[in-house]
């Protein structure tokens, strides 16, 4: 299943994804722990779809961070515009500079489309029913090809931030991702995910002042599926006033008779320059979330429409969070495992609050669940995948990775800085000395394919795979 000395190529990395769905259902029905190499083999998959969507189109827009310019004329009209959600967002006062509350994000801003961040079955609502209405809540009835599969579109877009914003991935944590369910005609039941047929102009980052980073990942096609719809960046006019006067007199020209609603929108418009992004299946958008970045979804005029934000934090978990957990920062491949199995896996009812409780671990976790042991510590994603924390500084702040539950609130303070404990090492297959050169395979490690039963080679750096033994 696996290339001699090769990386996977995407057929092979989704023959590996769906093994280890078999892996799980198998030790699921017999009631047994989730086997070690479930985790080690979706590290595989998920370092083999990065560097498989590096080699896929981005089309990045840089832009000038944007952040509220509260100061010195704090009025409380103000402050609540840059808290609220409507129209007159658009006409909150800003300055130049990025916000992050209690994050620490690059200084860079941009918006990034990606045309195909994922394929046409890996969105596949006839493969993954639940992914139309997807929630790290509610697992009950939800198969785990379905989890596995959501799991690995999030740590996709994880990577790919990381290695778009030049952030180490241990600082960067999902806090909130679900699937998005638009329905043309409906009203928006309630804030945040409720089903709708449109989201009003907003910014991220002023809706949630810990969303550092965000994307939107959408599942089915416009003018196949819905029409309208269109996903749309909304900036200041470029070109000023006078030419949003000239284009407002222009729309009046030869324009039946409008509605309120439809005079406001058209005066909207003319003030503004809108970017509309249309969706298709597979296509991502990613961006900074600060105000430099807000959007808006226009009306949905027919049909359904699936879509899966997510948002990322740089705020740091604060230590003693993970303290309070039953187990803290998995130390072994079989604590991650476990944690798999309990906080993902494990197909069981749970009151509202076991899974509020739940959730919130699984998104502190997430860096340790979802990353090789020896990259646990701060890793920079290089183009040639993960590279580990200098050894030679050992004395860093640990860069502890952030997460909230599901809830706004205030952004955690900072962890203090401490000593890390030593990265912890796979098993070296060959030879114990811990000099490169010495060893040409110190950083080779072994697992067992969970599908085949075979042993196979991997190198935990540059994530070379080998059946044989030495590589070749
Ligand atoms: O569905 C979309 O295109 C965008 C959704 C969005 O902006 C949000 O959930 O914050
Ligand atoms: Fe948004």
């Amino acid at each position: 299943m696996l290339e001699d000395g090769h990386r996977m190529d995407e057929e092979t990395t989704d023959r590996a994804f769906w093994s280890v769905v078999q892996a799980v259902d198998k030790a699921e029905a017999e009631d047994k722990p989730l086997p070690v190499e479930v985790p080690r083999m979706l590290h595989h998959i998920f370092e083999a779809d990065h560097q498989l969507l590096r080699s896929r189109d981005q089309v990045r827009t840089n832009i000038t961070c944007m952040q509220p310019a509260l100061e010195g004329a704090a009025s409380f009209g103000q402050a609540l515009g840059y808290i609220m959600d409507d129209i007159s967002h658009q006409d909150l006062k800003l300055k130049e500079g990025r916000k992050c509350e209690g994050g620490t994000c690059c200084e860079a801003c941009s918006r990034n489309v990606f045309p195909t961040f994922a394929s046409g079955p890996e969105c596949s609502l006839a493969t993954f029913p639940e992914l139309a209405s997807f929630t790290f809540n509610e697992l009950e009835k939800t198969s785990a090809a379905t989890i596995l599969q959501f799991v690995r579109l999030i740590e996709r877009v994880r990577r790919t931030m990381a290695y778009e914003y030049g952030l180490d991935l241990a600082t960067l944590l999902p806090l909130q991702t679900y699937s998005r369910k638009y329905v043309a005609g409906t009203t928006q039941q309630g804030g945040g995910g409720g089903e709708g047929d449109y989201v009003i102009l907003h910014t991220d980052e002023a809706t949630h002042a810990s969303y550092h980073y965000s994307c939107v990942l959408y599942l089915n096609t416009q003018n196949e599926e819905f029409t309208g719809g269109n996903f749309v960046f909304n900036d200041p006019l470029a070109a000023g006033e006078k030419e949003a006067k000239r284009r407002l007199e222009e729309s009046y020209k030869n324009a039946p008779p409008m509605s309120l609603e439809e005079e406001i929108a058209r005066a909207r418009k003319a003030r503004r320059d809108l970017t509309p992004f249309h969706p298709t299946t597979g296509a991502a958008v990613i961006f900074s979330s600060g105000w430099e970045n807000m959007h808006e979804v226009e009306k949905l005029t027919s049909g359904t429409r699936y879509a899966v934000p997510s948002f990322f934090t740089t705020c740091p978990v604060p230590e003693g969070a993970y303290a309070q957990m039953a187990v803290g920062k998995p130390k072994t491949d079989e604590e991650i495992a476990d944690d798999w199995l309990h906080l993902l896996l494990a197909h069981r009812q749970e009151s509202p609050q076991e899974s509020v409780g739940r959730v919130k671990e699984l998104l502190m976790k997430w860096h340790y669940m979802t990353t090789p042991l020896r990259h646990h510590q701060a890793a920079r994603v290089s183009q040639d995948g993960l590279e580990a924390a200098e050894p030679a500084s050992p004395v860093v702040a640990e860069p502890a990775p952030a997460a909230q539950a599901v809830d706004a609130g205030p952004a955690p303070a900072p962890a203090p800085a401490q000593a890390p404990a030593p990265a912890p090492v796979p098993t070296a297959v060959q030879g114990d000395t811990p000099n490169p050169t010495a060893n040409p395979y110190a950083n080779w490690a072994s697992a067992v394919d969970p599908a085949s039963g075979n042993t196979y080679y991997y190198d935990t750096v540059t994530g070379e795979t080998s059946w044989t033994w030495p590589p070749e």
